[in-house]
C-alpha cells in the first residue's frame, strides 16, 4: 500500500487543517472527504472532518500520527457542505475545523452512531386485511391500528395503554416485527385551508415563485401585521409541491407553539424543527429528518442554517432585522448573511421578511439587489394602530405612568381587552443607592451597576451574572437609608397590581420565564383572550400575534435615543415599531402610547408620524454622510485582559501591523480606514479590561485581504498569551 496522509479539520482555534496517517491497514479510498476521524490531538481526543488525502505531508513522517478511528463509512457531509463551511472560515477568519462544528448536532460530534438516536417500533408485516384469531379486545384493538398504520413507534403504543407483551404476541403471530427507525414527525389530522390573498399577498408570492429554482435576494417589507406569515405559507406550499424542501428562519423568542403549530396544520408533509428548546437526541433527529428528506420543512433558529438539505428550494428568514441571527461569541457569523450564500450556492430564492428590515438589506433592495416587496397595509380587517408620543417632561407620574397613560389603560380594560406594557429593563431597579452618601451597588467586576431584583431578593449584574445579597445598610456610610432607584418590570409588576387590583397582571421577562416550556404555557394563557395587563421585555415584542391586546405602553423609548452605537436608533425604532406592532391585530383596533422626556425628537416624530420605512431613509443618510455600514464595511477586532495596559498593547501592536501591511499593499481606490484602539464603553467586564479597533473599508475584498494578511502576524505575536482577542465581521455590536 503507498504511503499517504489524510487531510482532517480539528476543532481548535489555529487557522489550519492537520495531518493523519490513517487507520492502520486502512486503504485510501476509504477516506472520502465528509466522513468523522477521530485524532489525538496533544493531550485531547477530537472529533474532526476529513477534507481529503494527500501523498505527502510537510510534516516529517515520524511526527505523524495515525488516526485513532474513521466513525462513518460514507461521508456525512457533501461537498457543497464542505465548500459552504470554507466559505464561512475565510470570511469570518475562523478555523475551518471549528466552523464545521456547526454543522453537526452535538451527538455526532461526540462520536455517536448516526442511527444512535433511533426509536424503537413495529412494522407491519402481514397485509392490513388479515383477520388473525386474536383472543382479547386489546390485541384487536392493536391489531387494528396497524391495520391503519403501516409502522408505530412504540413510544405511541405505550402512550395508548398497550403493553410490549402484546405486541409480542402480535409479533408472534406473524403480523409486526420490531424495527428501530429515524422517527417521523407526525402529520396534521386534518389540513387547514389556505386564506384567500390580497392583492399585495398575492403579487409577492407571484413575483417569488417566478424565481424559484434560480438565486435570488427578496425583501419581504410588511408593515406589522400585514400577513407575512401566508405569504411564506403559501410559497412554502409551492415548493412542496414541486418536490423540495423549505427551510424558515426564526429568531430564538419567536418560535412559539403557535408560529409552529400554524405550519405544521397547513401541510400534509412532515415538518423538523431544530431550536435550543430541545435535548441532543431530539436534535439528531431533526437534523436527520432533514437531511434525509424525510421532513420537507425545516423550522429552526439561528443554527439551524447549516443543516443539510437535499432538496432545499426556498430559505424564508422571519424578522430578519432580528439580532439573534448574529452569533455573538466565538464563530461571529450572521445567519442572515449566510443564508444568502447558501442560497446563492443552491440556486434557490432567499425571501427575508421584516416589517423593520435592518438598513444592510433595505438598502440592497433599494439599490435594485434584492427584489423589493411591500405589504403596506394589514390582512384581513385589522387597521395600523394610532400612535402618540406623551411627553412626561416636567409631568408627575403616578408609579412611572402618566394619569393619560392610566386612563387609557382603564378604558382598554373596561372593554374586555388587554393591554401591554413594555419595558425593557428586567429586576425591581436599575440602582441601589445610598440617600446619604451617594453610595450605589457597582459590579465588582465590571464597569457597570447591579441591578436590584425582588423576586427573590438579590443584587445582579447583567453583565458578568455576579450576584450578592442585598445590603442592609450602606455598605460606605451605614446608613439605613439606602433605596432602589428606577423602574424595573419587577416594580411595574408590583406598581400595576395596586393600580388596577382588580386585573390579573403578567410579566414576561427572562426571569419569569426561564424555561421554554413556561413561556409556552403562558403564550396559552395570553391567547384565551381574558382582560389582563401584560407587563414585560422584548420577549413580548417578536413577531407574536396577540389579537386581544388593543393597548400598548411603551414605558422607556429613550434608552435607545442617545446611544454611542451607530445602529442605537435603527434599534431603537424597530423595537418601538415591533411593540407597537402587537396592538390591534384583530378586529378591534389598537392604540399605542409612548411615554417620553424627548417628546420633541425628529427621528422619534418621524417615526411615529412617517413610520420606520421613512426613518430608515432619513438614518441611511447620515451613514452615507459618515460612510458607515452599509455604505462600508466593517470588522472589529476585540481584546481583553485583566492587565488594562495588555489589552490595549495588543491592539496598538495590530494596529501597526496593519498599518505597514498597508502601506506595502493597500489599494489607492480602497483605501482601508483605522479607528482606536479604543476603551470599549463598558471597559471592564467580568474581570478583563477590553479594548477594540475598528476597520472599515468600501471594498469587502481589500478589507478581507487586509485582515487576512494581519491575522497571521497576531497569531505568532509573542507576548500576550493573557490576551484574549478575535476579529468579528460585520459586527452587531460595537460598543
Ligand atoms: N389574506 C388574509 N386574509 C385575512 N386574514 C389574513 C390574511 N393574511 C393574514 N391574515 C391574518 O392576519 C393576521 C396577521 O398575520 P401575520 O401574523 O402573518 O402578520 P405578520 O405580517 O407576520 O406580522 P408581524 O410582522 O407583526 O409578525 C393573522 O391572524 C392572519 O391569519
Ligand atoms: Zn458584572
Amino acid at each position: 500500500m503507498s504511503f499517504y496522509v489524510v487531510d482532517v479539520a480539528l476543532p481548535v482555534p489555529l487557522l489550519r487543517t492537520f495531518d493523519y496517517l490513517p487507520v492502520e491497514g486502512d486503504a485510501r479510498e476509504n477516506y472520502q472527504p465528509g466522513q468523522r476521524v477521530r485524532a489525538d490531538f496533544g493531550r485531547q481526543l477530537l472529533t474532526g472532518i476529513v477534507l481529503g488525502t494527500r501523498d505527502s505531508s510537510e510534516v516529517p513522517t515520524n511526527k505523524l500520527k495515525p488516526l485513532l478511528a474513521r466513525l462513518d463509512d460514507a461521508p456525512l457531509l457533501a461537498p457543497r457542505d464542505l465548500s459552504l463551511a470554507r466559505w464561512m472560515s475565510d470570511y469570518y477568519h475562523h478555523s475551518l475545523g471549528d466552523v464545521l462544528e456547526h454543522w453537526i448536532p452535538t451527538m455526532l460530534r461526540r462520536g455517536a452512531g448516526l442511527n444512535e438516536a433511533d426509536e424503537s417500533g413495529w412494522q407491519r408485516i402481514a397485509s392490513p386485511n388479515t383477520e388473525p384469531a386474536l383472543k382479547g379486545s386489546k390485541q384487536l384493538a392493536l391489531w387494528q391500528q396497524f391495520q391503519r398504520q403501516e409502522y408505530i413507534a412504540h413510544r405511541f403504543l405505550t402512550a395508548q395503554g398497550f403493553s410490549l407483551a402484546q405486541c409480542r404476541k402480535l409479533a408472534e403471530l406473524g403480523l409486526i416485527e420490531e424495527q428501530t427507525r429515524l422517527p417521523v414527525p407526525a402529520l396534521p389530522e386534518s389540513v387547514r385551508p389556505a386564506l384567500q390573498l390580497n392583492d399585495e399577498q398575492a403579487s409577492a408570492v407571484k413575483k417569488v415563485s417566478d424565481v424559484l429554482g434560480q438565486f435570488k435576494a427578496c425583501l419581504l417589507e410588511g408593515v406589522t401585521g400585514s400577513g407575512k406569515t401566508e405569504v411564506y405559507l403559501q410559497l412554502i406550499d409551492k415548493v412542496i409541491q414541486q418536490g423540495k424542501q423549505a427551510l424558515l428562519l426564526v429568531p430564538e423568542i419567536g418560535l412559539t407553539p403557535q408560529t409552529v403549530r400554524r405550519f405544521q396544520e397547513r401541510f400534509n408533509v412532515p415538518v423538523a424543527l431544530l431550536h435550543s428548546g430541545l435535548n441532543d437526541r431530539e436534535r439528531l433527529q431533526g437534523w436527520r429528518q432533514a437531511r434525509e428528506g424525510q421532513a420537507r420543512i425545516l423550522i429552526g433558529t439561528r443554527s439551524a442554517v447549516f443543516t443539510p438539505l437535499p432538496d432545499l428550494g426556498l430559505i424564508i428568514l422571519d424578522e430578519e432585522h432580528d439580532g439573534s441571527f448574529k452569533q455573538q461569541d466565538g464563530l461571529r457569523y450572521s445567519a442572515r448573511d449566510f443564508a444568502l450564500v447558501r442560497a446563492h450556492q443552491a440556486q434557490v430564492p432567499v425571501l427575508l421578511g421584516s416589517a423593520t428590515p435592518s438598513l444592510e438589506s433595505l438598502h440592497n433592495a433599494l439599490t435594485g439587489k434584492y427584489l423589493h416587496l411591500k405589504l403596506t397595509r394589514r390582512a384581513g380587517n385589522a387597521r395600523p394602530p394610532g400612535m402618540k408620543l406623551h411627553s412626561i417632561l416636567h409631568q408627575p407620574l403616578v408609579h412611572g405612568f402618566a394619569e393619560p397613560v392610566l386612563t387609557a389603560m382603564q378604558q382598554h380594560l373596561n372593554r374586555g381587552k388587554q393591554v401591554l406594557v413594555f419595558l425593557n429593563r428586567r429586576g425591581f431597579a436599575p440602582l441601589l443607592a445610598c440617600k446619604q452618601c451617594g453610595w450605589n451597588a457597582e459590579c465588582r467586576r465590571c464597569d457597570a451597576r447591579m441591578t436590584l431584583h425582588q423576586y427573590p431578593p438579590h443584587l445582579h449584574c447583567h453583565h458578568c451574572d455576579y450576584q450578592q445579597p442585598v445590603p442592609k445598610v450602606c455598605p460606605e456610610c451605614h446608613s439605613p437609608d439606602i433605596e432602589p432607584i428606577g423602574q424595573g418590570t419587577e416594580r411595574i409588576e408590583d406598581h400595576l397590581s395596586a393600580l388596577f387590583p382588580q386585573t390579573p397582571v403578567k410579566r414576561v421577562d427572562r426571569d419569569t420565564v426561564r424555561t421554554k416550556q413556561a413561556f409556552d404555557d403562558l403564550f396559552e394563557e395570553i391567547h384565551t383572550g381574558d382582560p389582563c395587563i401584560l407587563v414585560g421585555t422584548q420577549m413580548l415584542a417578536k413577531g407574536h400575534h396577540f389579537p386581544d391586546v388593543t393597548l400598548v405602553v411603551i414605558l422607556d423609548s429613550d434608552a435607545g435615543l442617545f446611544s454611542a452605537d451607530f445602529r442605537g436608533m435603527e434599534h431603537s425604532a424597530q423595537l418601538i415599531k415591533q411593540v407597537a406592532g402587537r396592538a390591534g391585530r384583530a378586529e378591534s383596533p389598537g392604540d399605542v402610547w409612548i411615554q417620553t422626556l424627548y417628546a420633541d425628537h425628529p427621528q422619534l416624530n418621524l417615526l411615529i408620524d412617517d413610520g420606520y420605512h421613512a426613518l430608515a431613509l432619513s438614518i441611511l443618510r447620515e451613514r452615507l454622510d459618515q460612510q458607515l455600514p452599509p455604505y462600508s464595511h466593517m470588522a472589529m477586532l476585540r481584546s481583553e485582559c485583566e492587565d488594562r495596559a495588555m489589552a490595549q498593547r495588543f491592539l496598538e501592536q495590530a494596529r501597526y501591523i496593519l498599518q505597514h501591511w498597508l502601506k506595502q499593499y493597500g489599494q489607492k481606490d480602497a483605501p482601508v480606514t483605522l479607528l482606536g484602539p479604543v476603551p470599549a464603553i463598558m471597559e471592564r467586564r467580568n474581570g478583563r479590561y477590553r479594548f477594540q479597533l475598528q476597520v472599515f473599508c468600501s471594498e469587502r475584498k481589500a478589507l478581507h485581504q487586509t485582515l487576512d494578511a494581519a491575522l497571521k502576524q497576531l497569531q505568532e505575536l509573542k507576548g500576550f498569551n493573557k490576551v484574549r482577542w478575535h476579529i468579528d465581521v460585520d459586527p452587531l455590536d460595537t460598543l
